[in-house]
């Protein structure tokens, strides 16, 4: 019977009817499942522990939804799982779901684990991660998630839990309820970017409000300016009722300028044509214009380029509508306060009548007891200045334009100083804190369109001044002539034996300079930009000022051109050079000069040529000699010779020597110092010095300055670069206290002319017009020469003072003629050809030397116990002049006594001392 039941259990009948009680069953497990899930859900959702008390008390809990019964019940869900907690009625839930969906069994079950693992993982992660945290009253992840943390990171460290734990959780999820990694990742992606575009429509709404702001700011700002503007304008007003209509004549001149430039007017015509306008004008407009301008800058703008129309009333309740700064091009705002015109007392007496000075003998005067007429400057031309009154309006209207050119390119200032010259007008601009001075300097451009000026020059800042200067070529440039600078009280006040009368600074005042200060002069321009009536100018300046026994030039002229006018003047040493073969020779004769000054100084105990001629002069006048006095000179060095073949000692050589100062010099017989200038012109002393020559004393000489003049380095570079620069190296280095100066010019300051090695030797400079601001680096060290005007626009560099700009005497060639005509009638130069022969031709340099001469023998001797040997140690040792010296070690070198010459090196001595087999130490 037992078996019967048990098949009518499995018959499919009655499998029918337990699947149907089955279904029923899941039915209601799903039911209860669901209810468990949502009771415990709220249960654990409204927990608070301030129920604990009341529930405790047998009250109903105030929080929890579920009562008594839910609070006990989360109490221990928490107190057990943590936050975890609340995966159980999430997965009841589910449950509940997929038996009331008649989900197969086992789909159930491996879902009911994979809830159970994410629990647990979720309560490992929340003590590994919210433990320390204390954000509830119960542990974040239960008793069991500290069970679990505690040996997790015991096995793998909490980064190793976390991730352990992590991959868990994300399977159980998989697992638990077809959690889909990717679309997850999509999900989050998407998320990211809904934020950032959040972000970005945020930060760009806060970007244009801050920009709004600031326009809203700047608008406030051009208010308040043009206020103040208006109330300073109402104080001119009040002052004088013309101040008005200058200022309506200014914006209207400004404005029709504007137009006129647009259509390539010339300035000149529209400032006629803004004079007309601005009286036709009615009289409100300006002033209203102005306001609205500076109230909205943006529409001000647009009204200018619709040529210059006004604002609508009301436009100023406007707003501001873009960043555009607060300028007009039609009509710049005038300067806040009116730039202040500064006259030099120059300009001031120009065109003034001159005192007559015929008859005053400033330029004509005797020397040193013979008389030698100097040149008066009734023999310039004499042109009057044409008087020309400032035109206050016109530069207060080029102001307004720099200012306003200035503040459309963002820049703000005032213009404080107007200071009107003869070619050039300074404005003095002062710039508002915390503007790069670089920029301005940026905007020459800009400004020279802006002023229609052919070149404007922009010095920011001007030394000394604090303020940055712009310099405008005036409409009309007065030309400086020679003869005012000449007469000038600069010239007259110019101390110094070499003044050069160089123009007229940009105030009107004449410049001056003294070359023996210099003392060398390094002049470049380019073709046309006055390089050569400037040195004339110059050389003239000396002529006037110099006689001969003072002054001798050495022109050097490749180009044939310049300088043949002063052919036979009296002051020549040579006739004007143009083989630039010869002009080498003519500056190493200037080297070797040099040297024979230095020692003549060398040996007189005197500083430079000013004290040898003071000197010189003296004993003169009182019929004596350098070896007369014992005041004027040195004692001479000792020179002992050890005669070291004879067997003699260094003590016995002293004893010698001593016995031999006694009784008279140790010079060989003949021997004297050259102290004579062997190109000098005849003695032109007072009486004691000639009755003294009568007797035969051979008097000092006075030695004349020495200008060597070259007008085109470039010729002279292109034949004997080397030979040359070193010559002019060695000149420049050493020749200041000899009396040797040099004024070097050239079109070309290319590196391979203007060498670095001349350049470093050369520092004062004069630029006229140059053609690229490379050419300026080389010259003044910084642009601006390019900027220059040309005819005689100058821009001076000394070592003592800071760029200059000068506006260069003027000159004609006749003028130059008849100078020269009045010197040529009082002597002829006394030409000293020799300096032109090569020195192994002869000459005072010359190579031929006596094969007899004792002094040779000596110094033959004297070398032979030498290592090494120079010209100007064989000058020390025998107190010889430097021809000679050079000399001997020429005759040495082509005898093989000693070697060549080794650059800046001494030469090898080649010769040991008659039977030693090693050269001794020196003498
Ligand atoms: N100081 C000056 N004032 C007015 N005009 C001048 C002045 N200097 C020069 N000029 C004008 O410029 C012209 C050229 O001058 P200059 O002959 O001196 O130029 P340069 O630089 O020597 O040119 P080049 O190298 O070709 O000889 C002159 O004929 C004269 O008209």
């Amino acid at each position: 019977m037992g078996k019967d039941k048990a098949k009518d259990r499995k018959s499919p009948a009655n499998r029918k009817k337990g699947g149907e009680r089955s279904g029923m069953g899941r039915d209601i497990a799903a039911v209860v499942l669901l209810a468990g899930s949502l009771a415990l859900g709220l249960a654990l959702l409204t927990f608070s522990a301030s129920d604990a008390p009341l529930v405790s008390r047998g009250l109903p809990a105030a929080s929890n939804l579920v009562g008594p019964v839910g609070h006990r019940v989360a109490t221990f869900v928490y107190r057990v799982l943590g936050f975890s907690g609340l995966v159980v009625p999430a997965a009841l839930g589910v449950f509940g779901w997929r038996l009331l969906r008649d989900a197969p069994r086992r789909l159930t079950l491996v879902g009911a684990a994979a809830h159970l693992a994410l629990t647990l993982a979720i309560a490992t992660l929340a003590h590994l991660l919210l433990a320390a945290q204390h954000l509830a009253s119960f542990p974040a992840g239960g008793a069991v998630g500290r069970a679990l943390c505690t040996r997790a990171v015991a096995l793998f460290s909490p980064v190793g839990t976390g991730l352990v734990v992590g991959a868990c959780a994300t399977v159980a999820l998989i697992v638990g309820v077809d959690f889909k990694v990717r679309d997850a990742a999509a999900a989050l992606l998407a998320a990211g970017q809904a934020f950032f575009a959040f972000l970005r429509s945020h930060l760009g709404e806060a970007v244009e409000r801050h920009r709004e702001a600031v326009a809203e700011l700047r608008a406030q700002e051009a208010l308040a300016r043009a206020q103040r503007e208006e109330a300073a304008l109402a104080v001119v007003e009040a002052e004088s009722g013309e101040a008005e209509a200058e200022g309506r004549a200014m914006a209207g001149a400004l404005a029709l300028e504007r137009a006129g430039q647009a259509f390539g007017d010339d300035p000149a015509w529209v400032h006629d044509l803004a004079a007309a306008g601005a009286a036709a004008e009615p009289e409100e407009k300006p002033r209203r214009r102005r306001k609205a301008a500076a109230e909205t800058p943006a529409q001000a703008c647009d009204a200018t380029d619709a040529g210059a129309g006004l604002a609508e009333p009301g436009a100023a309740e406007e707003p501001a509508l873009a960043e555009e700064p607060a300028i007009l091009l039609g009509e710049p705002l005038p300067p806040a306060e009116k730039p202040e015109i500064v006259l030099s007392q120059a300009m001031l007496e120009r065109g003034k009548k001159k005192k007559d000075k015929k008859g005053e003998p400033a330029f004509a005067f005797t020397q040193s007891g013979d008389v030698f007429r100097l040149p008066s400057s009734e023999l310039l031309d004499q042109r009057e200045a044409v008087k020309q009154d400032v035109d206050e309006g016109g530069l207060q209207r080029i102001a307004g334009i720099i200012v306003a050119t200035l503040r459309q390119h963002g820049i703000d200032g005032v213009i404080k100083h107007i200071r009107p010259g003869p070619v050039v007008t300074l404005y003095e601009f002062v710039p508002v804190a915390g503007v790069k001075l670089a920029r301005i300097e940026n905007l020459d451009k800009e400004l020279t369109m802006a002023l229609s000026a052919t070149r404007i020059r922009i010095i920011a800042p001007i030394p000394g001044k604090g303020v940055v200067g712009i310099e405008v070529p005036n409409h009309d440039r007065a030309t400086v002539y020679l003869r005012e600078v000449l007469e000038s009280e600069s010239f007259a006040q110019a101390g110094g034996l070499l003044p050069l009368a160089l123009g007229k600074d940009i105030e009107g005042i004449p410049y001056c300079v003294d070359l023996q200060k210099m003392p060398h002069l390094l002049i470049a321009g380019t073709t046309g930009s006055g390089k050569s009536v400037g040195l004339n100018t110059m050389i003239l300046s000396m002529l006037y000022r110099q006689t001969p026994d003072q002054v001798r030039f050495i022109m050097v002229d490749p180009k044939m051109t310049e300088l043949s006018i002063y052919e036979d003047v009296p002051h020549l040493l040579l006739p004007v050079v143009t083989d630039p073969a010869k002009a080498a020779r003519a500056l190493q004769w200037a080297v070797d000069e040099m040297e024979r000054r230095t020692q003549i100084l060398a040996d007189t105990g005197s500083k430079d040529l000013k004290s040898y001629n003071g000197k010189a002069e003296k004993l003169r006048a009182e019929g004596r000699t350098f070896g007369e006095t014992d005041e004027a000179a040195a004692p001479p060095k000792k020179l002992v010779v050890v005669d070291v073949t004879a067997g003699e000692t260094e003590e016995e050589a002293a004893a010698r020597a001593a016995s031999e100062e006694a009784g008279g010099p140790t010079l060989p017989p003949g021997f004297t110092p050259e102290y004579e200038d062997p190109s000098a012109p005849p003695p032109q002393d007072a009486v004691a010095a000639r009755e003294a020559e009568q007797e035969g004393k051979k008097l000092p000489q006075k030695l004349p300055y020495i200008v060597v003049i070259i007008d085109e380095l470039a010729d002279l570079m292109m034949t004997a670069p080397r030979e040359v620069e070193i010559s002019l190296a060695r000149l420049a280095q050493k020749a200041r206290a000899t009396g040797i100066h040099l004024m070097v010019a050239t079109q070309r300051p290319s590196t391979d002319v203007v060498t670095g090695m001349i350049k470093n030797n050369f520092p004062a400079r004069i630029s006229f017009r140059l053609a690229s601001r490379h050419d300026s680096a080389t010259i003044i060290n910084g642009t601006g020469a390019e900027s220059l005007l040309g005819d005689g626009d100058m821009l001076v560099l000394t070592a003592t003072q800071p760029l200059t700009r000068v506006q260069g005497a003027f000159v004609s060639e006749g003028e130059i003629e008849r100078v020269v005509k009045f010197l040529k009638e009082q002597g002829k130069p006394v030409y000293d050809d020799s300096i032109l022969k090569a020195r192994d031709q002869g000459g005072p340099g010359g190579g031929d030397a006596d094969e007899d001469d004792p002094i040779y023998d000596q110094a033959l001797d004297l070398v032979s116990r030498m290592e090494e040997v120079s010209v100007s140690k064989l000058q020390r040792e025998m107190r010889l002049g430097y021809n000679k010296a050079a000399k001997i070690v020429e005759r040495m070198e082509r005898e093989g006594v000693v070697g060549p010459p080794n650059g800046v090196k001494p030469r090898q001595v080649l010769i040991r001392p008659v039977g030693e087999a090693h050269p001794m130490p020196n003498v």
